[in-house]
């Protein structure tokens, strides 16, 4: 596993450079597989990697295979639905077929548990074994959660389930499903997207400190990288992991 940190001085900048990434990443896994798989989480990200990705006529959006690597228990038209976010920041503004694009059983909202069991079902009918991500793009929350992997919430010791369910989430909405760590470290890329200097501190908590209790420190994919596209607010705490200069 690799780990390389990318600051940018702008949101906007890491914008770019993700731009950058998923075009490369995407036209990587088509020539591979002729496909792109992506997992999205919600909050801030999805703006931000949409903002340049979706006027990028290079990247063939017809190869792509949309999920969410976590997912809020409300209606698709909710305000709180990571998948709506997804949906008017990317996937109304390019052509992704629709049976291409894995959301949440909105039939099942009320049982989180079912509803994890439910998109993990839909997985095992894109992916043989456990999914190999081409790409999960991840944010981090201030208390160091990942995905809806929070610290001290036993999802984080899951071994065997691709996704689960969590009804006691400390940030809200309460019940979510998330993807688990033997999902997120078999990704070949995992991009985690963190700006702000509200992030300063846990960013050097999980990247140089690499405290266990935070879950997004156990995120280490086995044969894959780790990448982190920061600004430079986020990252002027860094003291063992310098930011490298952004290059693919
Ligand atoms: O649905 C969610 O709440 C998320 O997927 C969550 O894991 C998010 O990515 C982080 O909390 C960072 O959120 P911000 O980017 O908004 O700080």
């Amino acid at each position: 596993m690799s780990t390389k940190v990318y600051s940018f001085s702008s949101t906007n900048e890491v914008a770019q450079g993700l731009d950058k990434l998923l075009a490369h990443l995407s036209s990587e896994a088509i020539a591979r597989s002729g496909r792109f798989t992506v997992a999205f989480s919600g909050g801030s990200l999805p703006a931000t990697v949409a903002k340049y990705v979706k006027h990028n006529s290079t990247i063939d959006f017809s190869k792509w295979f949309v999920f969410w690597a976590d997912e809020r228990c409300v209606d698709h038209s909710d305000s709180e639905s990571n998948y709506r976010l997804v949906k008017e920041e990317l996937l109304d503004h390019v052509p992704i077929p629709a049976k291409q694009v894995f959301a949440i059983d909105p039939t099942l909202l009320s049982n989180s548990a079912a509803a994890a069991a439910e998109y993990q079902s839909q997985m095992v009918a894109v992916f043989d074994s456990v999914p190999v991500f081409d790409c999960i793009l991840l944010g981090i929350g201030p208390d160091g959660h990942t995905c809806s992997l929070f610290p001290g919430h036993p999802q984080i010791e899951e071994n065997d389930k691709w996704v689960v369910h969590i009804d006691d989430s400390p940030k809200p909405p309460p019940s979510r499903i998330t993807l688990t760590l033997p999902v997120l470290n078999h990704a070949r890329t995992v991009a985690f997207v963190a700006t702000g200097a509200g992030k300063r501190g846990i960013l050097r908590e999980i990247i140089d400190d690499r405290n266990l209790a935070l879950p997004a420190s156990h995120v280490a994919p086995t044969n894959g990288s780790a990448l982190w596209f920061v600004d430079h607010a986020a990252a002027q705490d860094l003291k063992i992991n310098k930011p490298a200069e952004f290059k693919l």
